[in-house]
């Protein structure tokens, strides 16, 4: 079936699907008089308590796990016919509108007498929309660190609003959430975004720390925003959560949409982040740069620090694309220095048989060797992330130090730092192609009246992810899974499991007994996915 045709199928399936519990959702309660007289965007009456997850199940074992509308908590709001049906850019699609029950599922290997399993609301454009495009206020944030391909969204999403729905008003916040509660806002209209893609960061400045969601939503109804597109990480998603939950609360007529942002992959649910393969392919320079200067000398070795806080796919990535890696560490794989299977006897092979070697390391990897031999600061930043030691240096500084006092084998190490230089960067066309959709995914969503949600791609398609889904986990490279078994028989490095005594026989098996059961099917037995960075990656 075309991706864009609506089938009778769908029509018939709709009839067996069942809303299970769709709690405090769409139940009505007094109007809240105590609220301040901010009335312009408050369309109808104030819903208690925090919004529970909507699950539809249908047959076979079919379960959408669907995002909020408005129409759960503001009854009666009009509809109108999407401006897009006379659109004659798109008058040329068959059938462009997305089918009210269009579903994209989470797991796409299965068995055939399994259940069909979880799946998410597809996004694109409705038939109806909640909105008329004069009424239309927006607010775009880019908050936490940058990522390439940011201004690349904003633009997309002006733009998207502009030429698809015809609306005008839109606010660029200034500085991440604090600018919620400053005075500054920017005008945003596709004139003055039209080449903001070809530059790195974001036109909006960012920020970490002071989320504030009372203030933030107080500013939001003193504005008059009915839309506001959140783009960040895990941290932002949470934030953007908060700010929903209040809106709801307050019962104002605002959509509060998210748009995942990380170079680190760390979001769950998503195939993967907008951005990653930008970040992967700028650290290639990195990498071959520390390979030029580890072969141009006699038992050279070249270390690379990437970026990857708590999840290394980074490191994984960039030393699969490169093949001039001989070891790639990362905070999901515990490594350790000395003595039989360590990187030490490890570096000592590599350059006994090649010459030199190539050390990648994501930043938050062995974190607990470094706190053993540094003194530990245990500072966060604002948005309370740890702050991490520099693990570059430190292993830097330790595989000198060895070779020196062992006499036998002098080396020469360099340390490249390429840190905000893989992340500072313009999206690369890819990259700048996923943003498009990403936004025009998150526009649609909110002009048909969807809210609560981020804007995700799963298994290539464009979903809507209730907020809940986004947050409840991070994203790790799984080290039983295939893709990292790739990259142990790409670098012939050792696996950092296999050591020998009884006492570390037991640590190893304990190691093993922490990891997730399944491997490469996104889903445990817990049914929560595992990491997976594409479904191609399996
Ligand atoms: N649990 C939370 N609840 C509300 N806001 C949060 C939460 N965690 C982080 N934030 C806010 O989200 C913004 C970005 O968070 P941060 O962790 O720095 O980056 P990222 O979103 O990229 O992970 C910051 O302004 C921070 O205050
Ligand atoms: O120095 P900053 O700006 O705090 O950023 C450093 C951190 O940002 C990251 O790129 C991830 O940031 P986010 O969580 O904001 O996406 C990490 O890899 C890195 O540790
Ligand atoms: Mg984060």
């Amino acid at each position: 079936m075309d991706s864009n045709s609506v089938s009778n199928s769908n029509f018939e399936f709709s009839n067996h699907i069942q809303k299970t519990f769709v709690k405090n959702n769409g139940f009505l309660h007094p109007k809240l008089g105590s609220e301040p007289a901010r009335s312009r965007s408050r369309a109808a009456m104030a819903s208690p308590a925090n919004s529970e997850p909507k699950i539809v199940t249908g047959i076979a074992g079919y379960i959408l796990e669907d995002v909020p509308h408005l129409t759960d908590y503001i009854p009666n709001l009009p509809t109108y016919p999407n401006p897009l049906q006379d659109n004659p850019a798109y008058s040329v699609v068959k059938q462009y509108f997305v089918h009210v029950d269009d579903s994209v599922p989470q797991k796409v290997v299965v068995h055939k007498d399994g259940a069909r399993g979880v799946h998410f609301r597809r996004a694109g454009p409705r038939q109806k929309v909640y909105f008329e495009a004069d009424d239309v206020q927006v607010a775009i944030v880019t908050c936490g660190g940058l990522c390439p391909g940011l201004n690349t969204v904003i633009r997309e999403l002006v733009c998207g609003l502009h030429h698809m729905y015809g609306v005008k008003k839109v606010l660029g916040i200034n500085g991440g959430y604090k600018g919620f509660y400053a005075r500054n806002t920017i005008n945003l209209t596709p004139k003055s975004v039209n080449d903001i893609h070809k530059r790195g960061g974001t036109v909006l400045g960012t920020s970490r720390g002071g989320h504030d969601t009372k203030k933030i939503v107080d500013s939001i109804q003193d504005r008059g925003i009915n839309q506001v597109y959140i783009i960040g990480g895990d941290g932002t998603q949470k934030g953007a959560s908060a700010i929903f939950e209040e809106v709801r609360r307050r019962g104002l007529k605002v959509s509060v949409v998210g748009i995942p942002k990380t170079i680190d992959n760390d979001i769950p649910v998503i195939d993967k982040s907008f951005g990653f393969d930008t970040a992967v392919e700028e650290a290639q320079r990195a990498i071959n740069a520390a390979h030029v200067e580890a072969e141009s000398v006699e038992n050279g070795i070249g270390v690379v620090k990437l970026m990857g806080r708590n999840s290394g796919f980074i490191a994984m990535y960039a030393t699969l694309a490169s093949r001039d890696v001989d070891c790639c560490l990362i905070p999901e794989s515990p490594f350790y220095l000395e003595g039989p299977g360590g990187l030490f006897e490890y570096i000592e092979k590599r350059l006994k048989e090649n010459g030199h070697m190539v050390i990648v390391i994501a930043e938050g990897a062995g974190q607990e060797l470094v706190s053993e031999s540094v003194q530990s600061m245990s500072k966060q930043d604002a948005s309370g992330n740890k702050l991490l030691q520099d693990v570059g240096l430190w292993i830097s500084q330790k595989i000198k130090d060895h070779f020196a006092e062992q006499k036998t084998l002098p080396i020469t190490l360099k340390y490249i730092d390429p840190t905000y230089m893989i992340r500072a960067v313009p999206s690369n066309a890819s990259d700048n192609v996923y943003c498009t959709l990403l936004a025009q995914s998150a526009v649609h969503g909110a002009m048909a009246g969807y809210t609560g949600y981020t804007s995700g791609l799963v298994n290539g398609r464009q979903t809507y992810i209730p907020f809940y889904r986004i947050t409840e986990r991070q994203n790790h490279v799984v080290i039983t899974d295939r893709m990292w078994a790739r990259l142990l028989s790409s670098t012939n490095q050792p696996s950092f499991l296999y050591v020998k005594g009884d006492h570390e026989e037991k640590k190893e098996e304990e190691t093993l007994n922490q990891l997730p059961d399944e491997h490469c099917s996104k889903e445990n037995s817990a049914n929560k996915e595992i990491s997976c960075i594409s479904p191609a990656a399996c």
